[in-house]
């Protein structure tokens, strides 16, 4: 053999071994994960480009594929912020979540459902007749009650058709999981208390889902590498934080990063062992941290 063919046999065999070494990483994973509810939360921000949704959806798929019972539930502000813009109706927000009166509502579940979630659904299932779209109201699959005693730095404020879960019932979930199909959820819930439905923020309905369904995980996708120490004077990622820690941080935090380690708290602390905050903008973020053993993003353990 010549000097230049095993050459190139050295570089054939190196790259095989690494491209084998990365499948092989992911057999504990596979391993400990099959059969295994992982709840993903798409947020509307990370929703920003067609690849990186495209990318999502194969993500997806993968899990579904690889034995894993995925669950999406998506978000959608920006869209419902577009919509209300060309509609001409004030949108505001407090504490990180939407300000929503009776019209605003009717908007919000018009964007969600009508919009983000068949928009999800189509992509998804380019690769098979596998999701199927909800509204976190259909099959009282969550059910809410008016979020009370809501004040902006003292001053109490009606933040109007916003609902805090109540109830939870995974049995159409379950049912469509052990069907082999992807539920694709909106953050929508039935009142509890009257007539009508009540908007959720899409972290929180994803928190009580993964309870729930008794989730393994839940992953955040969002568009910030994970929660930062000391935002915005630093871009230095938190890797990992127990349930406590994170409490203590709480008080702290602001704007949309609120609803999003709220929820992960919650989800930890009623029984879910691992919450993630990833970065979403970051193609195929998912399946990295899935099934790699490579740290990424954010990681809320019960301690
Ligand atoms: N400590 C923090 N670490 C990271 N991001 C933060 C922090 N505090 C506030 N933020 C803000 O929260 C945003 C994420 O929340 P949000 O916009 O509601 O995302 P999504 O649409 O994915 O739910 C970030 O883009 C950032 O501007
Ligand atoms: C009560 C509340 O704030 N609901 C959110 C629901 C959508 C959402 O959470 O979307 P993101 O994940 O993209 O932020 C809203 O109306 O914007």
């Amino acid at each position: 053999m010549s000097t230049l063919e095993s050459a190139g046999t050295g570089a054939r065999r190196h790259e095989a071994l690494a491209k084998a070494g990365i499948l092989t990483e992911a057999l504990p994973w596979l391993s400990a994960l099959h059969g295994k509810t992982v709840v993903v939360k798409f947020g509307g921000n990370a929703m920003v480009d067609d690849e990186l949704k495209a990318a999502f959806a194969k993500d997806i798929v993968f899990l579904r594929y690889a034995g894993l019972r995925p669950v999406v539930v998506h978000g959608g502000g920006p869209q419902i912020n577009a919509q209300l813009d060309k509609l001409g109706i004030e949108h505001r927000f407090a504490g990180g979540l939407r300000v929503t009166t009776d019209e605003t509502m009717d908007v919000v579940r018009m964007v969600l459902t009508g919009q983000v979630q068949r928009e999800i659904v189509g992509l998804i299932n380019t690769h098979g007749p596998f999701a199927v779209g909800m509204s976190g109201e259909d099959a009282d699959t969550m059910k809410a009650v008016k979020r009370q005693g809501f004040d902006v730095d003292g001053t109490p404020i009606d933040i109007g058709r916003v609902g805090d879960i109540e109830s939870v019932d995974p049995g159409a979930l379950d049912a469509l999981l052990d069907d082999g199909r992807i539920p694709v959820v909106s953050s929508i819930a039935r009142a509890a208390d009257g007539p009508g439905v009540y908007n959720v923020n899409a972290d929180t309905a994803a928190a009580a889902l993964a309870v729930g369904l008794g989730a393994e995980k839940l992953v955040v996708l969002t568009d910030v590498e994970g929660l930062y120490a000391d935002w915005p004077a630093s871009d230095e990622v938190i890797s990992r934080l127990s349930a406590d820690a994170l409490a203590a941080l709480l008080p702290t935090l602001s704007s949309g990063m609120v609803p999003k380690m709220e929820a992960c708290l919650r989800a930890v602390r009623g029984g879910v062992p691992r919450a993630h905050v990833l970065d979403g903008r970051v193609p195929h973020a998912l399946l990295l941290e899935v099934f790699t053993d490579e740290g990424i993003g954010t990681m809320v353990v019960p301690a």
